[in-house]
């Protein structure tokens, strides 16, 4: 199919809330000259990672139907071949792509895709496996999840997240044992993403042969299973959310369900703000700040995800309701 080089390919991957959108904004508003093309998978099946996109005149395709290492996987290479097509028929102008993975995929399915599927193989090299590892949540996060354990084992660049937020006795910790997972990929300190561009891409780091080394089975086996007790919730609403009420809300559910509130996020409209709040959490951490305005004419439509282990959903959809502004009474519309 294609005539020319290999598209390079950076799969960036780490666990839920580790850093890999701060990350991506980072690059994408780089002056670095070079169009790239964006995959975002996400977990819930509502986005909304492609709002907190900073360069959107990038091409973006979101796949958001399920997760990349597994259930999409076919999606993923539809996209691939179809982003080639339309590049060689001058349809679309990139250099390179992105692919976000959620925070819970083995990276090793979608790296196998590179090489077992024969149209993405020809068009596409898998330049190398790019792994943000939060440095206050991540040993946590290795001890309970196998996905966090693949995500470092995989990588050919960790970087550390969140060193500004962590002890130094702590990270210390965690860096000896990223290395003894990993001894082979570059470690770095990259908070909010801070790392040279050239550190990252055109790495031409993936090699196959060391992962054979570590993953036998690399190129047969397909079998992944999450845990099934992990799940996503999301609640939409196109009334204004009370501040001080979700606050209160938020603050008293993190109480009680913190530890197993891996990410929450969302794009919320807040009484008597006019602009977008987005408000991100990873278990008691959590925060919102304005960004951008509402498009015109459009509906202030809020759009809150929260990925957890046996999520409360009923409590969730009550108490979030609870926190939207009062409808105006029908008498008093028009008074
Ligand atoms: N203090 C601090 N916060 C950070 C750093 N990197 C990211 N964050 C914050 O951590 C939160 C999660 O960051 P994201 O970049 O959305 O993480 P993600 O890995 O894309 O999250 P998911 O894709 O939802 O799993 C956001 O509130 C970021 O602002 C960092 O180095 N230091």
């Amino acid at each position: 199919m294609s005539r020319t080089a290999p598209i390079p390919v950076t799969l960036l991957t780490g666990f839920l809330g580790a850093g890999k959108t701060t990350l991506l904004n980072r690059i994408l508003t780089e002056r670095h000259g070079e169009r790239i093309a964006v995959i975002e998978n996400e977990f819930g099946e509502v986005g909304v990672d492609n709002e907190l996109l900073l360069g959107s005149d990038e091409t973006i395709v979101e796949m958001n139907n399920g997760c990349i290492c597994c259930t999409v996987r076919g999606d993923l290479i539809r996209i691939l071949t179809d982003l080639a097509i339309r590049r060689e028929a001058g349809l679309i102008d990139f250099a390179r792509v992105i692919i976000e993975t959620t925070g819970l995929a083995d990276p090793g399915p979608v790296a196998q895709t590179f090489f077992a599927d024969e149209d993405v193989a020809r068009c596409y090299k898998l330049d190398a496996v790019v792994t943000v590892v939060d440095a206050m949540h991540g040993a946590a996060q290795l001890d309970a999840h196998g996905e966090a354990r693949a995500q470092a084992g995989f990588a050919d660049r960790l970087l550390l997240s969140k060193t500004d937020l962590a002890e130094p006795a702590a990270l210390a910790a965690l860096t000896a044992r990223l290395r003894a997972i990993n001894p082979r990929a570059r470690l770095m300190d990259a908070p909010f993403g801070n790392a040279p561009l050239d550190a990252l891409l055109d790495v031409r780091g993936f090699d196959l042969d060391a992962i054979l080394e570590v993953a036998p089975d690399f190129l047969t086996s397909h079998h992944h299973h999450h845990q099934d007790d992990i799940g996503a919730f999301v609640f939409e609403a196109e009334r204004d959310f009370d501040g001080a009420r979700l606050e209160d809300f938020l603050g008293g559910l993190v109480m009680v369900y913190g530890n197993d509130l891996l990410r929450y996020k969302g794009v919320l409209a807040m009484a008597g703000r006019p602009e977008r709040i987005v408000f991100q959490g990873v278990h008691m951490m959590m925060g919102g700040t304005p960004e951008g305005v509402w498009p015109a004419g459009q509906p202030r439509r809020s759009r809150f995800v929260f990925i957890g282990r046996n999520l409360p959903r009923e409590l969730l959809e009550r108490g979030l309701t609870g926190c939207l502004q009062k409808p105006v009474p029908a008498a008093e519309v028009g008074q």
